[in-house]
């Protein structure tokens, strides 16, 4: 799903009316309307406390249609105009007007925090202060009533984003910030959804459609990609009747020390099972027993230390090789790793102290091949990158880094996010219990058995990312976020592609197509 900027979104406002032939006003009648939808297929006419917070933009114009709905309907509504300002939007005027008109119902005006409603736990308060047109900080006061938003713990449902969070600027005051337990988005998610330092102001969203020109939506190159089931599929190979192991590449995976054979075996493990042809381990000799014994179904080639890699060596052919699971930095390992470099052809996955190697020796990331996959988590990321003020100045600067060594960057967390060509593709599957040892080890594994049969590094990073997160999600439903183990999410990788192909149940299918 494309994640449309601020401008992206006004303009496909702009044109949707112009080529629809509809007013603004018309398209702000869809909005509120399938807000109040929303809200009345879940509520049934219920008679909770609605509170509804309206700004004087078109965020609170979305607000005022909702409310003459719900009025009309028989809702139990109190609706408040929020007048952080004089410069009111033509679109909420005309709303402003239509509800007084219609319901005799008169918005109660709040202009200080001295007049504030009493709000109780057990009551709806619907945020429709500000929109995607917030560009400065709020006044003091506005955030005195987000702040009484929080205190009340009443289910706070906020229209289109969180009012207080801006689409494209980071969060300078978390007080100044509404907390949402559910928003409902025009058109696109936004990026802040998912960012982690913003991530935690809607626990949930979904996308409304409001019917935006489909010409644009589809022809609108963005920025941010959103990744779910519906954009790797396409991206799908297939294997044909015939095929046999050696169409399905060689896995070369370099990594272990004394003490971490057990990263390589999880990579070399997570590798096969996403369908390389042969997987080949290259690890210290004193990992040898315990790799053909742990997982038979993997070659190993030994290095000539028995503790750590000093001397990266091998007569095969490898079509990938990852490098880097639990090899530490001994200076051999720097060194062979140097000379590896400068000779390798061969695609590469580059993770952990791999990823340290690089940061301290910055010399050698111009030796690395074209389209190479890094995958940091935020540590590592610091340690290659620098230090960044906020998520935004990180994206920036992660863009920046893979172009400048034209790198394909895997940005490690609970919404991944895949950096290439200064594009940003943003991971929707996995859970907290990926939080456990072993799991970055599995991804390296997933990610290199993707390359080996055949997939471009991008389109392995991104699906190989997925992959990984949605057979968490499958383990957990047996595990728990507890006890998943990056042993469990290997054993669940052919349910992740299994569930690529899974028909929705009825009223899944149903649900997307109310959604489409
Ligand atoms: N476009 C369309 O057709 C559709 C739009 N839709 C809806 O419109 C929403 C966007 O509406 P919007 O552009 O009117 O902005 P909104 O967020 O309501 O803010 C209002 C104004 O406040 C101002 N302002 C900013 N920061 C401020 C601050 N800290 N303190 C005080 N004032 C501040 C700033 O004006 P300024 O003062 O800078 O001139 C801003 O313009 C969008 O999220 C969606 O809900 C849907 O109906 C679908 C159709
Ligand atoms: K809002």
């Amino acid at each position: 799903m494309k994640i449309f900027s601020k401008a992206q979104i006004y303009e496909g406002d702009r044109l949707t009316a112009e080529r629809q032939n509809i007013s603004s006003t018309d398209l702000m009648e869809r909005a509120g309307t399938q807000i109040f939808n929303w809200m009345h297929a879940r509520m049934q006419g219920a008679q909770v406390p609605i509170h509804i917070f309206c700004g004087i933009g078109n965020n609170g114009g979305d607000g005022l249609v909702l409310a003459r709905h719900l009025v009309l309907d028989g809702y139990n509504v109190k609706t408040y105009i929020i007048n952080y300002s004089d410069k009111r939007s033509k679109d909420f005027l005309i709303n402003y007007d239509r509800i007084k008109n219609t319901t005799k119902d008169w918005p109660v005006l709040l202009s200080d925090a001295e007049e504030l409603p009493e709000i109780h736990p057990n009551d709806i308060i619907v945020d429709a202060v500000f929109g995607i047109g917030l560009n400065r900080p709020v006044v003091n006061w506005v955030k005195t009533l987000f702040m009484h938003f929080k205190a009340s713990k009443a289910f706070t449902l906020s229209i289109d984003i969180p009012s207080g969070l801006f689409v494209d600027k980071p969060v300078e005051d978390e007080d100044a910030v509404v907390y949402a337990g559910f928003t409902l988005s025009f058109a696109s998610p936004k990026l802040v959804f998912f960012l982690p330092e913003t991530a935690k102001y809607t626990v949930q969203w979904e996308i409304l459609d409001i019917g935006l020109d489909q010409e644009y939506t589809f022809t609108t190159q963005t920025e941010t990609e959103l990744i779910s089931k519906y954009e790797v599929l396409p991206n799908y190979r297939p294997r044909d009747k015939f095929s046999h192991k050696g169409q399905f590449g060689h896995s070369l995976i370099i990594g272990g020390s004394y003490g971490k054979i057990g990263a390589v075996t999880l990579a070399s493990k997570a590798a096969l099972s996403t369908g390389a042809g042969l997987v080949t381990a290259f690890i210290p000799k004193c990992g040898y027993q315990i790799l053909q014994t742990a997982f038979p179904e993997a070659m190993v080639i030994t290095d000539d230390s028995e503790t750590t890699i000093t001397n990266i060596n091998f007569d095969i052919e490898p079509t990938v090789i990852a490098f880097g699971v639990g090899i530490g930095k001994h200076v051999e390992t720097v060194k062979t790793f140097e000379a590896f470099l400068k000779t390798n052809k061969a695609p590469l996955v580059i993770d952990a102290d791999g990823l340290n190697i690089l940061a301290e020796n910055k010399g050698l990331l111009k030796l690395l091949p074209p389209e190479c996959v890094l995958t940091p988590h935020p540590k590592e990321l610091e340690r290659l990158i620098g230090a960044w003020a906020n998520d935004f100045e990180k994206l920036d600067k992660a863009k920046a880094f893979a172009e400048k060594y034209k790198i394909v960057l895997v940005i490690k967390g609970a919404n991944t996010i895949t950096i290439f060509n200064n594009k940003q593709f943003v991971n929707t599957t996995g859970n907290p219990g990926l939080a456990t040892a072993g799991s970055g080890d599995v991804l390296t594994g997933i990610i290199t058995g993707l390359i080996s049969q055949g997939y471009h590094t991008l389109s392995a990073a991104i699906f190989g990312v997925y992959l990984h997160g949605k057979a968490a999600d499958i383990a957990v439903e047996d595990s728990g976020y507890e006890s998943l183990l990056a042993t469990h999410v290997i054993e669940n990788i052919g349910k992740a592609i299994v569930d690529l192909f899974a028909q929705p149940e009825q009223h899944e299918a149903a649900q997307q197509s109310q959604e489409n």
